[in-house]
C-alpha cells in the first residue's frame, strides 16, 4: 500500500470487458485488496481495505497514505520483512503482523497475502495482495494462551497432575493441557506428553494395563467417568501406585475433550498394605493371626467341600508358658514363642495354614486330609519339636504343648463348631496331665455342655443357698482324740441332686466364681468352728482349702485375717489347705500371702502331698504347719510295701523339718495301725467318718469314747 495516484489502478484507457469484471471483483471483495509499489508507494486499495484503513474513499486513503512501510506496521521491521521475502519468493502468504489503522491510528491484526507482479521483461510492476482483520482472532489466540498460562501456574504447584484430552471420533488422543506435576510424578515433561500423547500409557505398570485399557477401548468409552486405581512405572524406573479420575467436559464434532487428575497414592497404599499386614497377621511371629485364621479355615471349608477332601483343625498350646515368662522374663518368653510358631510351621506343608491364635496358642488347619490319622501324627510331631530344649539368647528353657484336633465334616461343618471342638479336646489333653494330644469326640461337647451349664447354675448356687459345708474329723492317731476337721465344699443342686466338688470346683476357678465361694466358705467356716470353740473343744481347728486362684490379685475380696479378729478368735483356729502347685507360682506374691498368714497365727498345711511336684526346696522355702499323705499312698499301705516306705520317710522328714503330719484316705483299721506305728500324727479317713452335717458331726463325736 502507498500514496500517489500516479497509475491508472484500471490499467490503460480502453480496457476491455475482462478488466472491467475484475474491478467488480475488486470492489466487492469481503477483504482488503491492494496494489503498491515496493517502494511503499499504494497505488489501489478496494473499498474493504478503505474501511479497514478507517477512511471512506480510495482517494482519501491515497490521499492520506505516503509510505506504507513506515506508516502502517506497528513493528517498522515488518515491511522490511515483508519486501525481503516478496523479492526472494514472489509471494507471501498468511503474513500476520500488527499494524495501525491508518485513519484512527488504533492497533490492529492482520494477515497478507500478496504477490509481484511482472511485466513480459520480468521487471516488477507492483505488489498485488488481499488484507484480512483478525484482530479477534489474535486477541481470543492470546487470551487463551493468557489462560492455559494462568492454568499451568495454578496447577503446577498442585500434587499430581491435571490434564486435558481430546479424543477425537477416529478414536485419536490429543493433550491439550498437561500440569507441571507430571515431571515430578512421571518423570516426563508436559510437552513430551502433548507431542506422544501414547507416552502415558507406556508409563502404565504391564500389569495393569488392562485396568486402563478397558477405557480406551472405544470412542464410547472415552465419554465415560473413569476412576481407576493403577501402576505407573515412572521413568526413573520407580513403581508408583496412581489414582486417575477423569470425566467428559465437553463433546463435539471435534471429539470428547477429556479433564482429569491424577495423583500419586503409593503412601495411602503402604499404609493400606500396613493396616492389612498389622490386622491380619501377628506382629511377633509374623503368623497369620485369629482373623486371617477364619479367613484361610473358609477358604480350606470350601476347598473340601469342592473335593470332598476332609480337613483338621489343630489348637496348640503351651504347657505353663506363664512358668517360662516368670522364670526367664516376657522378652525371653517372646522368643520361645517365635522360636515355637517356626517349630511348628516346620511340622506342616506349606499349604496348611499355622496361626497365633493368641498368646501361647496356635492354630493348625491341615487341608486336602485324604487320611485322617495323619492328623494325629502331625499333632505328635509337633507335641515332640516344641518339647525340644529351646536356646533364649544364651538360656535354655524347656516346654511341652497339648493339642486338641477336630476334623471338618467328621465332628463339625461351621468354623465355630470346629473352633470350639478343639478347644474342647485342648481342654482334655490339658486336663490329662498336658504335653500330649486329644481328639475330639462328640462326648466331650456333651461334658463341655454340662460344664456350661454347671458354671451358669453355679452362679446362682451362692446365691440361692445351695451351697453347705461337709466336715470331716481329723483324728489324732495316737490318743483318737477329735479336735479338728477338714471343711467341704458340698452342692445340691435343685435338679440334679449333690453335684461331686471335682465337677464343680474346677468349673468355680476357671469362672473365678471360687474367689467369692472361698470367701463364703472361710466366712461359714469361721461361724462353725465359733461354735464348736464354744460347745465341743475350745482350741478345736477348722482346716479350710484355699484354691490357687484364690491366691491371685492379692487373695480375693475379703480380708481373712480382719474377719477372724472380728469374731474374736486366734488365728490357730483355722488352717488353710493349698496344694503343691501353687508354691510352684513365684509370681502371684503367694510367698508374702503365706507370710502375712503365719503372722496371723494361720496354719497352712499342704494337702495331696506326694502326688504333684513335691519339691523338697518348697518344703524348705515356705512355712508349712502340716504335711497331708495323699490318699493313693495309704490306699496301698500294706507290711514291707514301698508306699510305707515312702510314707515313713515323709513321716520323718517333716518331724525333722517341725510339720506335723496328716494321713487321708484312711479306710481300714490296719492302715490305721501302720500310720500310727510309722509315727503319723493324724488321719482322716471313712474309717473315722465321711464328711458330715455339723449335726451329724456333733452326733458322731458325742457318741465317740472319751480319747
Ligand atoms: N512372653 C509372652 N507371653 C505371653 C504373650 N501372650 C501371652 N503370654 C503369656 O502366656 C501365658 C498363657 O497362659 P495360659 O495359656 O493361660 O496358661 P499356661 O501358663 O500356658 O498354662 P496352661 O495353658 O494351662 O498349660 C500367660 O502368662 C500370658 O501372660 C506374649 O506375646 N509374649
Amino acid at each position: 500500500m502507498s500514496a500517489g495516484a500516479a497509475v491508472d489502478p484500471a490499467g490503460s484507457p480502453g480496457a476491455d470487458a475482462s478488466h472491467a469484471d475484475f474491478a467488480t471483483l475488486f470492489d466487492f471483495l469481503p477483504i482488503g485488496a491492494y496494489r503498491s509499489l515496493p517502494d511503499g508507494t499504494q497505488l489501489r486499495a478496494n473499498p474493504a481495505l478503505v474501511r479497514l484503513n478507517g477512511y471512506r474513499s480510495e482517494a482519501e486513503l491515497l490521499a492520506a497514505v505516503h509510505d506504507i512501510g513506515r506508516e502502517w506496521y506497528v513493528e517498522p521491521d515488518r515491511r522490511a520483512e515483508f519486501c525481503a521475502r516478496m523479492e526472494r519468493d514472489g509471494h507471501v502468504t498468511g503474513f500476520v503482523s500488527e499494524i495501525w489503522r491508518h485513519g484512527s491510528r488504533e492497533r490492529i491484526w492482520i494477515s497478507e497475502n500478496a504477490h509481484v507482479v511482472r511485466d513480459a521483461a520480468g521487471r516488477l510492476l507492483f505488489y498485488e495482495g488481499t488484507v484480512e482483520e483478525i484482530t479477534d482472532r489474535v486477541q481470543a489466540q492470546a487470551a487463551l494462551r493468557r489462560s492455559e498460562e494462568e492454568l499451568r501456574l495454578l496447577t503446577a504447584q498442585l500434587p499430581g497432575v491435571l490434564y486435558r484430552l481430546l479424543v477425537t471420533p477416529s478414536g485419536q488422543r490429543r493433550y491439550t493441557f498437561v500440569s507441571e506435576g507430571v515431571r515430578e510424578l512421571c518423570g516426563v515433561t508436559p510437552q513430551q506428553v502433548m507431542d506422544d500423547p501414547e507416552l502415558p500409557l507406556r508409563l502404565v505398570h504391564p500389569e495393569d494395563v488392562p485396568v486402563v485399557a478397558d477405557h480406551l477401548s472405544s470412542p464410547e468409552a472415552a465419554r465415560r467417568p473413569i476412576d481407576a486405581v493403577f501402576r505407573i512405572v515412572a521413568a526413573d524406573g520407580r513403581v508408583k501406585w496412581v489414582q486417575m479420575s477423569s470425566s467428559a467436559a465437553s463433546v463435539d464434532e471435534r471429539g470428547t475433550l477429556r479433564v482429569g487428575v491424577m495423583v500419586d497414592i503409593s503412601e495411602r497404599k503402604q499404609a493400606e498394605a500396613l493396616i492389612w499386614q498389622q490386622a491380619n497377621f501377628d506382629a511377633l511371629t509374623g503368623l497369620p493371626n485369629r482373623r486371617m485364621l477364619r479367613d484361610r479355615l473358609e477358604q480350606a471349608i470350601r476347598q473340601c467341600r469342592r473335593d470332598g477332601s476332609r480337613l483338621a483343625v489343630l489348637f496348640v498350646d503351651l504347657d505353663h508358658f506363664k512358668q517360662v515368662n516368670d522364670t526367664v522374663g516376657h522378652a525371653k518368653g517372646d522368643l520361645l514363642l517365635v522360636e515355637a510358631a517356626r517349630r511348628i510351621v516346620g511340622c506342616v506343608r506349606e499349604v496348611d495354614t499355622v496361626a497365633r491364635f493368641g498368646g501361647d496358642e496356635f492354630t493348625v488347619v491341615l487341608g486336602g486330609l485324604r487320611d485322617t490319622l495323619r492328623a494325629g501324627e502331625i499333632a505328635q510331631h509337633i507335641v515332640q519339636a516344641l518339647g525340644q530344649a529351646y536356646d533364649l539368647a544364651g538360656e535354655t528353657a524347656f516346654v511341652s504343648a497339648s493339642v486338641g484336633i477336630t476334623l471338618h465334616p467328621d465332628d463339625a461343618h461351621d468354623i465355630e463348631d470346629l473352633l470350639k471342638y478343639a478347644d474342647q479336646a485342648l481342654y482334655v489333653a490339658k486336663d490329662a496331665g498336658r504335653n500330649r494330644v486329644s481328639h475330639f469326640t462328640p462326648e466331650l461337647q456333651q461334658a463341655a455342655v454340662t460344664r456350661s451349664r454347671l458354671a451358669k447354675d453355679l452362679r446362682a448356687a451362692l446365691a440361692e443357698g445351695q451351697l453347705h459345708l461337709a466336715y470331716q474329723p481329723i483324728v489324732a492317731l495316737g490318743s483318737g482324740a477329735v479336735h479338728k476337721a477338714e471343711a467341704l465344699l458340698r452342692w445340691r443342686h435343685p435338679v440334679r441332686g449333690p453335684v461331686p466338688p471335682g465337677d464343680f470346683i474346677p468349673i468355680a476357678e476357671s469362672t473365678g466364681l471360687i474367689v467369692d465361694i472361698g470367701d463364703w466358705v472361710f466366712r461359714e467356716a469361721v461361724r462353725q468352728v465359733q461354735a464348736w470353740r464354744a460347745r465341743l473343744c475350745p482350741d478345736f481347728q477348722l482346716s479350710v482349702n484355699k484354691s490357687p486362684v484364690q491366691f491371685v490379685n492379692g487373695g480375693g475380696r475379703h480380708d481373712w485375717i480382719a474377719l477372724l479378729r472380728q469374731a474374736g478368735l486366734p488365728g490357730q483356729c483355722v488352717v488353710l489347705e493349698i496344694t503343691e502347685s501353687l508354691l510352684l507360682d513365684a509370681a502371684s506374691g503367694v510367698s508374702e500371702q503365706l507370710l502375712a498368714l503365719r503372722d496371723a497365727g494361720i496354719g497352712v498345711s499342704l494337702d495331696d502331698f506326694g502326688t504333684g511336684y513335691s519339691s523338697m526346696a518348697y518344703l524348705q522355702h515356705y512355712d508349712i504347719d502340716h504335711l497331708k499323705i495323699d490318699q493313693r499312698f495309704v490306699r496301698h499301705l500294706g507290711p514291707g510295701s514301698k508306699e510305707l516306705a515312702l510314707c515313713k520317710a515323709i513321716i520323718v522328714m517333716a518331724h525333722e523339718l517341725g510339720m506335723t503330719v496328716i494321713a487321708e484316705g484312711v479306710e481300714t483299721a490296719a492302715q490305721r495301725d501302720l500310720l500310727a506305728a510309722a509315727g503319723c500324727d493324724y488321719g482322716q479317713g471313712y474309717l473315722f467318718a465321711r464328711p458330715m452335717a455339723p449335726a451329724d458331726f456333733e452326733a458322731w463325736l458325742a457318741a465317740r469314747p472319751p480319747a
